[in-house]
């Protein structure tokens, strides 16, 4: 398929109608959050065994014109809208893109309503909140998954796969980058979830946990120690940029770098790559995050080098396509887990647990604040910043 086909299909993706017979997932989603209708409502056109059946948000009237807007049957409003929601035996799983500092809490009662649950990243604001989620799911036999989209994309497997081979040797340093600006993804708006402390905000949370994932799944290594933090704190306790240095369990190291980064007179572009230094040469990646537009994977081994793309998995039994979005292979594979179908792959209830040990234990080293864990976030440090203007009131904060 050629670029600009491809292209064309992931912005104008088809639409395939649940087949006769297929008993297709009904989805209920909490909150009309801007996510949904990439990592969701897009995907879910292409994908014959799922239908979007139900939206609530807090406001009645959110819900109904978001539901208007993309054509979803029942709506659901008002302070009980998200239980209301949760209690319509129709629906057997839910998205919950809710705040981070939100997760938790929908997530348990989406689970005690008995349906499976897509959890939008970070999966919560601790690793415990994480393990009782991922417990409780297992109790109830339900299937619970964390949406680190990038994952399911063959992308991030085809570079595991090239670390993995061994054909460049052991690994020196590995680093992970994510730099995106406000103006670039449109965030400003009236819900500054991502400056809030009790809502689980900070980069780390928001974006570090992609930075966070990469380094492990590509080096299918963990972190041993946490060898410095650089942040700059926006506001107290609240980070928009975030580096810091690792050793791994093979003792090569290992470093992150998380920011939003300020717009000047033009949005920054962002930056979202990984390079992977290994004693007989380098794997340096293009878009990890977002591969489907667009990604390259450099190899240099020696003198020699090559560009590899990877839009499909090798597997042919896999019935992915060069257009699906990294949201299409992830949806796929939730379908799949659900009804009972090996997905192509997974992310684990370990796996989660721990990027968000990882997570706590870069916040610990700096001696910022852990995020508060269970449904009781009372704590209220919303950045007023970031409604307006972007001023610049770096704190650097620095530990090595
Ligand atoms: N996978 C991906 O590519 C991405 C994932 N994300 C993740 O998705 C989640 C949502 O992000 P995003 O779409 O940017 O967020 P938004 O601010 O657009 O949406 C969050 C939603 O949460 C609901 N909400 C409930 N309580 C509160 C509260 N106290 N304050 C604010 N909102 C509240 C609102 O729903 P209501 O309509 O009911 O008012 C709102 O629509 C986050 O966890 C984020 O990390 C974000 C971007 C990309
Ligand atoms: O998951 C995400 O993807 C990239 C950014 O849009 C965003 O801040 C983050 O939540």
């Amino acid at each position: 398929m050629s670029s600009f086909t491809r292209i064309h299909k992931i912005l104008n993706p088809p639409r395939i109608p649940p087949s006769p017979g297929s008993n297709p997932l009904k989805f209920g989603i909490l909150g009309a959050a801007h996510v949904t209708s990439k990592a969701l409502l897009s995907p879910a056109k292409s994908h014959p065994e799922v239908v979007i059946y139900a939206i609530a948000a807090r406001s009645k009237d959110r819900a109904t014109a978001f539901a208007k807007e993309h054509g979803i049957p029942k709506v659901f409003g008002g302070p009980s809208g998200y239980q209301e929601m949760l209690d319509d035996p129709e629906i057997d799983a839910v998205y919950n893109p809710l705040p981070n500092g939100l997760h938790y809490e929908w997530t348990m009662k989406a689970l005690a309503a008995g349906k499976h649950v897509l959890l939008e990243k970070p999966s919560s604001n601790t690793a415990e909140d994480t393990r009782k989620m991922f417990d409780f799911a297992e109790s109830k036999g339900l299937v619970l998954l964390e949406a680190f989209h990038y994952r399911f994309h063959p992308v991030a497997n085809r570079v595991r796969d090239i670390v993995q081979s061994g054909e460049l040797g052991a690994l020196k340093h590995t680093k992970t980058t994510l730099i995106l600006s406000p103006g670039f993804l449109n965030l400003k708006g009236d819900d500054p979830i991502r400056y809030s402390f009790d809502l689980g905000g900070g980069v780390l949370m928001d974006m570090g946990c992609y930075t966070i994932n990469a380094m492990r799944f590509f080096t299918d290594l963990e972190p041993t120690s946490v060898l410095s933090v650089k942040h700059e704190l926006q506001c107290p306790k609240i980070d928009r940029k975030t580096v810091a240095t690792f050793e791994l369990s093979d003792s090569s190291k290992a470093t992150i770098h998380c920011e939003i980064a300020p717009d000047k007179l033009v949005p920054s572009m962002p930056e979202l790559n990984a390079v992977i230094e290994c004693e007989k040469g380098r794997i340096e990646v293009f878009n990890y995050m977002s591969p489907s537009m667009y990604h390259s994977i450099t190899v240099t081994n020696g003198k020699k080098r090559r560009v590899e793309k990877a839009y499909t998995f090798p597997d042919p039994d896999f019935k992915g396509e060069s257009w699906w979005a990294s949201y299409l292979y992830q949806l796929e594979a939730f379908v799949s887990k659900v009804k009972g179908r090996t997905p192509h792959t997974w992310i684990t209830k370990e796996d989660s647990i721990r990027n968000m040990e990882v997570i706590e234990s870069v916040y610990a080293k700096v001696s910022l604040a852990e995020r508060i864990g269970g449904s009781t976030g009372v704590e209220l440090c919303t950045c007023i910043f970031w409604m307006m203007e972007w001023v610049d009131v770096s704190v650097v904060q620095e530990s090595a």
